[in-house]
């Protein structure tokens, strides 16, 4: 260290303090990173490395960002996990002449990002903590950008599992830990490889529950815990307590604005694991993770971001309780009735800035004007909501219509002082409307008598040395000067100080013209001064203003995401399912809600019925590309649809409030953590057995087919009557299956049902009906469905002899081969060939419409012209 220029010093004494964080020093209109802070953004931003002179003989490496565009970079590595520490430059009178203090003013971690051009509008940005103390756990999330926070407690059973399932319904972007977590080897594996999220393991210390519980009465000016509901519940304390900690340390100001706790039970909440929500598509598609193609781009029509991120959270919480799902039905078939009302409340909506992040920035004190003047035209809007909802009747809409504030105070106190269109910075004034303060508008005067006189000063100075293109003018080096062409410059009276010559003119300054400066100056000074100090105790204003905005802002959510709902259930022709308690779920001619969005031929509803008793588990078999998977997903997202109180893609629609969804579907490989195909199956598998109940619905897709088929079928049989027995588990399950064996199963276990998916066969041709029926399929017709897909006839008829073979017990006779290199050639040509177009005008000459029912004539040519698209 010896030599070290004071700014490296500096540099080390904060990086010991923060060793895992990047350290941005600011230096002009830079920030710089150095040594291994810059090795590592350089390789992870792709910036060029150099170096900085650091007192000692080899520079230090450095490598820069410019200050206006820094936050994307910030952005990319706070992505990637890492925490960035921002390194201001602060006054300090005590240091000598010509040194400058830096000093953390902000670290920002994954979980704890403000800046709104690193945050997705549409997603909430969760840090977590969680505690763990033997068999019970205390977890809590916050979104410090709109001030959330959501609590609860977890003891006995599967801590592990009832975790995971926590973790699994916020996505967090960052958790912080206690030691006894990482003993739980399963879950730092979850965090970082399921959830991609951050782990941050804090000291014991800070989970310390003397120290948490005083932390949270402070946070929430409570003098007890009781008057916040927390007594008895340490875990919770301890878990916001070190989170409020971490938040102190690393935001320094702002933590205010987290102001209220949301504590829940799981209970209120079906439990969907991670597998099924993925399964299920709710939020993003499995195979792209694009919002479209998933629930959430059916259902989301909301008008502002607030909705957008409450619609998110409603589909990954859907509810137990009837009484608060009627609820939310009662304000959606309103509002699905009135499509007057709707489109007036939703063109209102949109205008409606983001009041949860604004509230939040100003709060933090990083709002600037247009910022403020964006809280007052949303705040604008709100009175002609307020009317349109008068007249409402459901429960739900009259409450919203109470809890939206007008806020006329937050208004006129933004619109009296600050212009219509400030500036993009609060530090250079030009802010504060005429009128809102004498003293400033003094000031003002005082600079523009000065540039009265500056104009004065010109007109005269001309007429007294003649010269007519003698100018006045202002530079930031010797400020106001007066500037003569080189053709009079000899004209120049004694009194003109020489200051500097150019190309074509001398400048020169005045004795009189450098006093008048200093007034002028000095004014514009003191009103920038001025202008900030005003604009701040507006902001402060309306920051105390925080909760009244709050409130307004969740009710405003609440409405666009119900008026969303309403609309697409209207314009999708949904009806509003009747929720019970016996465990009926009777769908009638129901679809799948995004399947019939995105399909170009109709979609062909079915029917589903299950039940307690009779009904329990449905075993579907049908051919490949039947339909079997669309129409249980379907099931699945019909209850989900309901019980987060939307009306639903049926004609009619019973729902047994289901505790849970389970799924068991396709092949999702998890190779990053080393297990095959069939290892996933087999744990999801075991999952589902080992959490689900007797209120749960189960969706299982050709279970064991990752293994030799009588393995497979032997797991399959087993999980099956597992399922159905209702001493055992009795939960309602759609089990997909190519095992025939299995349907025999119906006359065997009680609650048993068979269904296929019928499809007509005439030939070796098959035409898919996607009507779903009792009974058995017969057949699998997997080589006629890979004679559709364009597998070569070569392939498809030694396919159908090796299967007669099979079927007649022979052994399986080898064909005839050729032995010539170039007919190896040409059978591969064979298999990678697409049926040509013969082929398709032969199926399309042997079709006989009369045969063939509407739906079943348009989804055979539907297929054709789909095969000849290629
Ligand atoms: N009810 C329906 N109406 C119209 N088209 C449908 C219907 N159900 C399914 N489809 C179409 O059929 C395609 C195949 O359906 P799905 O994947 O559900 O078949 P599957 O029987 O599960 O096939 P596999 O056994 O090969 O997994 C879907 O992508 C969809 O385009």
């Amino acid at each position: 260290m010896a030599n070290l220029s004071p700014m490296m010093q500096q540099y080390f004494e904060i990086k010991k303090q923060n060793p895992n964080t990047i350290l941005f020093f600011r230096l002009g209109d830079f920030y710089e990173m150095f040594y291994e802070d810059a090795k590592l953004a350089s390789k992870e931003l792709e910036l060029t490395l150099t170096g900085r002179d650091c007192g000692q003989e080899e520079r230090a490496p450095m490598c820069g960002v410019p200050f206006h565009s820094y936050e994307s970079y910030v952005a990319r590595l706070v992505a990637k996990g890492y925490k960035v520490a921002i390194c201001e430059q602060m006054e300090d009178p005590a240091l000598a002449k010509g040194l400058v203090k830096r000093d953390i003013i902000r670290v920002i971690t994954p979980g704890t990002v403000l800046e709104s051009s690193m945050l997705d509008e549409a997603r909430n940005n969760f840090i977590c903590s969680l505690c763990i103390e033997g068999t019970d756990a205390g977890i809590c999330f916050a979104d410090i950008s709109t001030g959330a926070l959501h609590a609860t407690a977890l003891s006995g059973g599967d801590l592990t599992e009832q975790i995971k399932n926590e973790l699994s319904r916020f996505s967090p972007r960052e958790i912080l830990v206690n030691q006894n977590t990482l003993e739980l080897k399963e879950l730092p594996k979850f965090i970082r490889e399921r959830l991609s999220a951050s782990l941050e393991l804090l000291d014991d210390t800070e989970f310390e529950p003397h120290n948490c519980s005083s932390m949270v009465l402070e946070q929430f000016h409570s003098k007890s815990l009781g008057d916040l509901n927390l007594s008895d519940k340490t875990g919770i304390v301890q878990s916001i307590g070190a989170l409020l900690s971490y938040l102190k340390r690393t935001q320094r100001v702002g933590i205010e604005r987290i102001n209220g706790i949301d504590l829940y039970t799981g209970a209120q909440f079906m439990h969907l694991d991670l597998s099924a929500r993925r399964n299920l598509e709710l939020l993003e598609t499995m195979r792209n993770k694009e919002k479209r193609g998933s629930l959430l781009w059916v259902l989301d029509k909301t008008r502002t971001a607030m909705g957008k991120r409450l619609i998110r959270s409603w589909i990954e919480q859907p509810l137990l309780s009837p009484v608060q799902i009627n609820r939310r039905l009662n304000a959606v078939e309103e509002l699905a009735g009135d499509a007057i009302l709707r489109d007036a409340i939703a063109e209102q909506l949109t205008g409606i800035h983001d009041l949860e992040r604004l509230m939040s920035r100003i709060v933090y004190g990083s709002a600037n004007g247009r910022e403020l003047r964006s809280l007052s035209s949303a705040v604008m809007r709100l009175p002609a909501l307020k009317t349109l909802l008068q007249s409402v009747k459901s429960n739900l809409l009259t409450e919203i219509e109470q809890q939206i504030d007008l806020l006329e105070d937050v208004y006129q106190m933004v619109d009296r002082a600050i212009v219509e269109e400030p500036p993009f910075s609060i530090r250079e004034g030009g802010m504060i409307q005429p009128g809102y303060n004498a003293e400033l508008d003094l000031l003002k005067g005082d600079m523009s008598d000065g540039r009265g006189i500056i104009a004065q000063i010109e007109a005269q100075e001309r007429e007294k040395t003649g010269i007519p293109k003698l100018k006045v003018g202002y530079n930031r080096v010797f400020g106001y000067y007066i500037e003569i062409s080189n053709s009079y410059k000899d004209q120049a009276p004694p009194e003109y100080i020489r200051k500097q010559t150019l190309t074509n003119c001398e400048r020169f300054i005045t004795p009189e013209l450098k006093e008048l400066e200093g007034k002028i100056l000095g004014a514009h000074e003191k009103s920038v001064q001025l202008e900030f100090q005003l604009f701040d105790a507006v902001r402060n204003n309306v920051a105390a203003q925080l909760t009244r905005v709050q409130s307004t802002a969740d009710a405003i959510a609440r409405l666009d995401v119900l008026t969303s709902f309403a609309q697409v259930s209207a314009v999708q022709h949904y009806v509003r399912p009747i929720v019970n308690l016996d465990g009926k779920i009777i769908l009638k001619e129901s679809r799948h809600p995004v399947v019939e969005i995105l399909l170009d031929a109709p979609f062909v509803p079915n029917d589903v019925t299950l039940d307690r008793d009779e009904n329990r588990v449905a075993i579907i078999t049908g051919p490949n590309m039947a339909g079997k998977s669309t129409y249980m997903r379907q099931t699945a997202l019909i209850v989900i649809m309901a019980q987060i109180g939307c009306f639903v893609p049926a004609s009619y629609a019973e729902i047994g409030i289901t505790d849970s969804i389970f799924t068991r579907v396709g092949a999702s490989d998890d190779l990053a953590s080393g297990q095959s195909t069939f290892m996933v199956e087999m744990s999801e598998v075991a999952d589902i057995i080992k959490n689900a109940t007797n209120k749960s619905l189960l969706i299982l897709d050709e279970i064991g087919r990752g293994t030799s088929t009588f393995d497979g079928m032997s797991i399959a049989r087993a999980v099956l009557e597992y399922v159905a027995n209702k001493q055992l588990l009795g939960a309602k399950a759609l089990f997909a299956t190519h095992y025939h064996e299995l349907t025999e199963l119906e006359e065997l276990v009680d609650g048993v049902k068979n269904y296929n998916i019928a499809v007509k066969k005439r030939g070796d041709d098959i035409t898919f009906l996607r009507r779903i029926v009792r009974g058995g399929a017969d057949d699998s017709f997997g080589i006629e469905v890979a004679k559709l897909a364009g597998v070569p006839n070569k392939i498809v008829n030694r396919a159908k002899q090796v299967l007669a073979e099979l079927e007649s017990g022979q052994q399986v006779s080898m064909p005839k081969r050729r032995g010539h290199k170039e007919e190896a050639q040409e059978d591969l040509q064979l298999m990678i060939t697409p049926p040509n177009e013969t082929d398709i005008m032969d199926r399309l000459k042997k079709l006989d419409v009369n045969t063939l029912t509407p739906i079943e004539c348009m989804n055979t040519l539907f297929e054709l012209a789909t095969l000849a698209k290629g």
